[in-house]
């Protein structure tokens, strides 16, 4: 198990001056820049593309962790590669061979990341663990941010973390949606080395993002 890495999502920055956001995150001890990306058709709500991804990739030199809530997936892989993505995350229901996917983003010398649903059990990732770098539980449905964290995951947190640790492989247990600085507590108890938050991370503004993320930390 990984210190904690975390990681803002850039869903919850100020759209107008992202390149802005995205510098204040990284000086305030952001370890990874979170992008969530969304089609309207896997998740209900659409947010942006791989060339926005590119404007912003030159202001940090932080690893860009990128969630794909889209499907079909594997036409954009290459794309957000070349935007300058270090992991690239697919979802398990994105289908429809999630295997596939996590192959051709190895393939493209990316990390691979696996998320799942709340709804989705543990067990679907029994033959994808030799291949991920990353497993990312979602905390709520996906699509939006400033929803609630879905308190039944930790139970399913704590399984990955079992089932990680049998691989025997460094793999990063990431947890995204309605974290804040108790859930944050809770699911490092619960086996977790990675969070997402945006609504936590940005409120107050720049001057309190080193404090928010501080607070996640649990320093
Ligand atoms: O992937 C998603 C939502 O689908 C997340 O990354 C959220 O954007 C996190 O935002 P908060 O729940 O922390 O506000
Ligand atoms: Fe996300």
């Amino acid at each position: 198990m990984h210190p904690v890495r975390i990681a803002p999502s850039i869903l919850s920055a100020d759209f107008s001056k992202l390149g802005e956001e995205v510098r204040a995150i990284d000086e305030a001890g952001a370890d990874w820049i979170h992008v969530d990306v969304m089609d309207g058709h896997f998740v209900p709500n659409i947010s942006f593309g791989p060339a926005v991804m590119k404007s912003v990739r030159g202001v940090t030199t932080k690893p860009f962790d990128v969630h794909l809530m889209i499907a079909p997936v594997d036409v954009y892989l290459d794309a957000f590669a070349e935007a300058g993505a270090d992991c690239i995350t697919v979802h398990y229901e994105a289908g429809p061979h999630i295997h596939r996917s996590l192959q051709h983003i190895k393939s493209l010398g990316k990390r691979a990341g696996v998320v799942i649903c709340p709804g989705t059990p543990a067990k679907m990732l029994d033959y994808l663990l030799d291949m991920v770098d990353l497993v990312l539980v979602m905390s709520v449905n996906p699509g939006f941010g400033g929803q609630s964290f879905i308190p039944s995951q930790l139970k399913k947190i704590s399984a990955i973390r079992t089932m990680i640790e049998k691989s025997g492989r460094d793999i990063d247990l990431e947890v995204d949606g309605g974290v804040d600085a108790a859930w944050a507590k809770r699911c490092i108890e619960a086996g977790a080395d990675a969070l997402v938050a945006g609504t936590s991370v940005f409120r107050g503004g720049p001057s309190a993002y080193a404090a928010n993320i501080a607070a996640l930390r649990g320093d």
